[in-house]
């Protein structure tokens, strides 16, 4: 060793030796006699064998002062001291001993602040307290009780391991909840809701309840409320007995059975079937348990409407429309049932043979059915013929306001479709429902379509259409009570099937317009609009018109009002007022036939003069 090391090594053997030295300086000493020997034995200052002796000889001194249990020459109260610390750690098979004693807790000064603003007392007397310490693992801590006095206001407390809550109810219901933590600030929240009874085994006014740290009291506390809250009269029943606390299921549970309680006493009261109402769905209740409703209304749901007599239509409600399927009574009734604009007779123009037979076989009969009985019965059914824009359609339409019957206007589209067998369903329906709804008329545009001669070639469906319509037209023809009247319109009368021709016995020509009637058509245009047309001008125009159908004349107006919008420049058609428009003139007309032909053929009209010398019912 050098000679500086060996001072020093000698100078610490002194100290040791010289029994001054306090244990802790003495294993200080002989910790940096180890150093020193390791030091010098590293540095090659001594051999081997020296280092091993003197290593071994001053780590036995170290090891007696380090172990000795003597305080005067030993430092074994370390080891007691952190052992002391080890045995202050809880475990599972340690019983706990909380630190919080009820001066502690009552010297908070949140407390006290709170104390203070709810009763003017700045300190809890020890007497004014019941306390109630458990002594318990696991559970709730129920205990030999200190008897402190009655609180004022009642407290409650409820302790857990990192938080503190302290409930205190005031005359008034409220709660304060105070939340302390041993580690945290306090933190007061205040109010919260009104404490309803929790069904704890000791739950007196003012008692502290102990729980036990390995689980939150408090959320459960407040499920308890949750359900409280409710009147939870289930709790009674169940292995919880005192407590009102159900899981989700069984609240579920309860709630479907208070929901078919009060669905059944709803039906009860007033009568289910009465309350039901048609629904496309939208309103039906949702979720996994709610029964799918059908948009369409069910036959059920009818038959039951009926006998509740709610204000439902009639109509569907019919015996005779059970067979059939609900959306094709849907269908019918909101797609077929015609609601256009109004018309009257003096809208058509002409025409007075057709207009008067139809009034004499659709309205009066309608209006007295007591005097067109027997052979003065009405006929079942109209057909309408004649060229493309005549009027037939029109007619129809002034037969559905004039008539006061109920109208249905179908096309031959409305009763196809591409299910085999629907197409039937749908006449069958169809005249069903206007029987239901009599007197009725069934106007059927384009007949030759639906009705055209059956050929070998024809797909199956759309023949047994056919002879669908030909039987319901045969049993509205025979049936005499019934007041359906069948019109039909066509341009193709030569197409139409010859049955369904014999059962439309009435069979009317349109003609084309005859002048007067073209007149009359101009006129009343006209009358709508701003014009200059005097009479000769009119009749002008009427003579140059020869072969026109009405929707011909009804062009040509168009045509012609369109004159003074084209005479005026571009650049003012913006800026120009109605009134400044100017009026229709005769050269507006003259223009305008340059334009508009008649869309008749003189040898389509031959064909609807021999087809009406043949078959027509005119004169
Ligand atoms: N006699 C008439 N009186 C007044 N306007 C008529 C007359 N005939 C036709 N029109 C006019 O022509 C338009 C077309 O008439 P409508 O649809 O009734 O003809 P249609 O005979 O049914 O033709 P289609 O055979 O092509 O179906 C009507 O909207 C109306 O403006
Ligand atoms: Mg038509």
């Amino acid at each position: 060793m050098s000679g500086a090391h060996l001072d020093e090594w000698q100078r610490r053997s002194f100290d040791i030796s010289s029994g001054n030295c306090t244990p802790e300086q003495t294993a200080d000493a002989y910790r940096a006699h180890i150093l020193s020997i390791q030091y010098a034995w590293a540095n090659s200052q001594l051999s081997q064998a020296s280092m091993a002796v003197l290593f071994r000889t001053y780590s036995e001194r170290y090891a007696n002062v380090m172990d000795s249990d003597d305080p005067r020459t030993g430092l074994n109260n370390y080891a007691e001291s952190a052992l002391h610390l080890a045995r202050s750690q809880r475990n599972h098979s340690d019983k706990w001993v909380s630190s919080l004693t009820m001066e502690n807790v009552l010297d908070l000064p949140c407390l006290q602040r709170m104390r203070q603003a709810e009763g003017g007392d700045s300190q809890v007397a020890g007497g004014d307290v019941n306390i109630c310490v458990g002594q318990g693992s696991r559970g709730r801590l129920e205990a030999p009780c200190k008897p402190l006095g009655p609180l004022q206001p009642k407290t409650e407390f409820n302790f857990t391991t990192n938080s503190l809550i302290t409930k205190i109810t005031s005359t008034e219901p409220k709660v304060s909840e105070v939340t302390l933590s041993s580690s945290k600030p306090v933190s007061l929240h205040q109010p919260v809701f009104s404490p309803p009874p929790l069904g704890n085994p000791v739950h007196a006014e003012g008692t502290l309840n102990y729980h036990p740290p390995t689980f939150s009291t408090s959320n459960r506390s407040k499920r308890k409320n949750f359900y409280n809250q409710d009147g939870g009269g289930q709790a009674g029943t169940d292995s919880r007995a005192g407590t009102n606390f159900k899981t989700a299921h069984e609240q579920f549970i309860v709630d479907q059975q208070k929901k078919h309680s009060t669905q059944l006493q709803r039906g009860q009261s007033t009568g289910v079937s009465a309350t039901v109402k048609k629904s496309l769905g939208a309103n039906r209740p949702r979720g996994a348990f709610s029964k799918f409703v059908s948009p369409i209304q069910r036959q059920e749901e009818d038959d039951g409407g009926k006998t509740s007599g709610s204000n439902k239509e009639p109509q569907i409600l019919d015996e005779r429309l059970k067979n059939f399927e609900p959306k094709i009574i849907e269908l019918i009734m909101s797609e077929i049932m015609d609601h256009g604009p109004p018309v009257v007779w003096d809208d058509i123009a002409g025409l007075e043979f057709a207009k008067t037979t139809i009034k004499e076989i659709v309205v009066w009969p309608m209006l007295r059915p007591d005097i067109f009985t027997g052979l003065r019965g009405p006929p079942k059914g109209i057909l309408l013929f004649g060229p493309p824009g005549t009027g037939k359609t029109l007619i129809g339409k002034c037969i559905a306001c004039q008539s006061g019957a109920t109208f249905f206007s179908i096309s031959a589209s409305s009763l196809t479709s591409k299910w085999v067998g629907e197409g039937e369903k749908m006449v069958r329906a169809l005249f069903s429902i206007a029987r239901c709804h009599q007197p009725a008329v069934i106007f059927i545009d384009e007949i030759d379509s639906l009705l055209s001669q059956r050929t070998d070639g024809e797909h199956d469906s759309s023949r047994r259409i056919k002879t669908e319509f030909l039987v319901q037209l045969d049993g509205a023809a025979t049936a005499a009570e019934d007041r359906i009247l069948v019109v039909g319109a066509t341009n193709r009368p030569q197409e139409i099937d010859e049955a369904a021709r014999r059962r439309l016995a009435k069979r009317l020509y349109i003609p084309l317009p005859e002048a007067t009637a073209r007149l009359q058509i101009v006129t009343n245009l006209m009358a709508q609009e701003k014009n200059q047309l005097r009479d000769q001008e009119l009749d002008s125009v009427v003579t140059a018109t020869q072969g026109f159908s009405g929707a011909d004349m009804t062009q040509l107006c168009r045509e012609a009002a369109l004159g003074p919008i084209r005479s005026i420049q571009f650049s003012d058609i913006t800026t120009i007022t109605a009134e400044q428009v100017r009026p229709i003139l005769y050269s507006d007309f003259l223009e305008a036939l340059n334009t508009v032909r008649p869309s008749v053929s003189s040898k389509d009209l031959e064909l609807y003069d021999e087809w009406n010398k043949t078959f027509g019912c005119g004169r």
